[in-house]
């Protein structure tokens, strides 16, 4: 039996149990067997011919736009990037992902294309996997649908789901540290309602784990838990662009926006320029920039041209960003503003650097 034939056995049989505190465990060992043979199916296939996966990121942050054929995207990016920037493309075997750059309030954003990947059953699978490796590393994916389909949506979330991205959820507070002996021990800091000690030590034992303490600070369910053990999920926020408007009348508008109402989106049309600019300034602000100011040692800091950098962004983020040699030369780094205990604090690379902070950056001499 192929790998996609039992997942869909292993499916076909939650469907078919009642879900209930008697076969929580059962239902918990079935959906662990199916992460882990999608985690075999989505591993690139190594062609042995060497090719990157990885689209090259530059600027200051990388965004996708994943929908199914014509649903505009490449009418929106061409709207977005403007025709003077670096669009180069990038050699997918038989697939292009082509990125623009999007200048947008002092900070460059690399968009992305990845024409066609998504076609219902055939997404995932074979070299549509290999773009997938490259959304993965976006920091923020974008649902294009046609205003006309938006029951896309979620055919489109399910297919990156099955792929390990995780759209606007944050990594379960779990923490496992593996040991040599001495079984598992649970610790919870709070009641847990949706997953029970026995599921919970019977996933563990599905991934061959069977000795290691387990800290829990989240009411987590069987899904996030299985999700902490596989390590490879990657969380990435989402924005909904409906396309196409211009087609569609105000009653069905209005539908859409009620079923978009708790989710970030926005309501666009590439082809008659109806909210690009609102667009621009929607994909900027989920982003979520800072500014960081450099000050040469000893010197007054540059006010006048902060970093534009992405928030959380840390010490090592700053050096890679100015020069390709900072990190190796790294000696220590200076702080003041918000992030720093005290002004001018010392701290190493892996600093998390707030909002307006001031930075100085020492280096080795060479
Ligand atoms: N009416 C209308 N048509 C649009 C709009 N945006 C794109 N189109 C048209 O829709 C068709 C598909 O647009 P593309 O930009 O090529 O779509 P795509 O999603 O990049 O398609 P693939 O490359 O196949 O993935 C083209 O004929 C566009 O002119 C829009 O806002 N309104």
């Amino acid at each position: 039996m192929g790998i996609q034939e039992e997942i869909k056995r292993l499916e076909d049989e939650i469907k078919n149990t009642q879900y209930n505190k008697a076969t929580q465990k059962h239902i918990g060992i079935l959906k662990a067997k199916i992460a882990k043979l999608r985690d075999l199916q989505n591993k690139p296939k190594s062609t042995g011919t060497g090719y990157s996966y990885a689209v090259k990121k530059t600027g200051d942050a990388t965004v996708a736009f994943v929908g199914f054929p014509s649903v505009g995207k490449s009418t929106l990016l061409n709207k977005l990037t403007n025709a003077n920037s670096e669009v180069g493309a990038y050699a997918f075997t038989t697939l292009t992902i082509i990125p623009g750059i999007l200048e947008y309030r002092g900070a460059k954003i690399q968009v992305l294309d990845a024409p066609g990947i998504i076609s219902g059953a055939a997404f995932g699978k074979g070299r549509g996997s290999e773009v997938l490796a490259a959304i993965r590393n976006v920091d923020l994916v974008m649902l294009v649908v046609d205003v006309f389909s938006p029951e896309h949506i979620p055919v489109i979330e399910r297919e990156l789901y099955n792929v390990g991205i995780r759209l606007d959820q944050r990594p379960p507070d779990v923490k496992i540290v593996k040991k040599d002996r001495g079984g598992i021990h649970i610790n919870t800091t709070l009641p847990l309602t949706k997953i029970d000690e026995e599921t919970i030590i019977a996933i563990l034992h599905e991934h061959r784990i069977h000795n290691a303490d387990i800290v829990i600070r989240e009411d987590i369910t069987t899904d996030q838990f299985i999700d902490v053990i596989s390590a490879n999920r990657v969380y990435i926020p989402s924005l909904v662009v409906v396309n196409k408007i211009d087609l569609a009348e105000k009653e069905h508008i209005q539908k859409i926006e009620e079923v978009l109402k708790d989710r970030a989106h926005i309501l666009v049309s590439g082809y008659k320029n109806i909210n690009i600019e609102e667009l621009k300034e929607k994909i900027f602000n989920s982003l979520g920039f800072m500014k960081v100011y450099l000050k040469p040692q000893g010197k007054k800091p540059d006010l006048d041209e902060p970093l534009i950098i992405l928030r959380n962004s840390t010490v090592e983020d700053v050096c890679n960003k100015l020069h390709r040699d900072f990190v190796k030369n790294f000696r220590y780094a200076l702080v003041w503003g918000k992030s720093a205990k005290h002004p001018g604090q010392r701290v190493g690379l892996n600093h998390v650097l707030e909002d307006e902070d001031i930075l100085t950056i020492v280096i080795k001499r060479t």
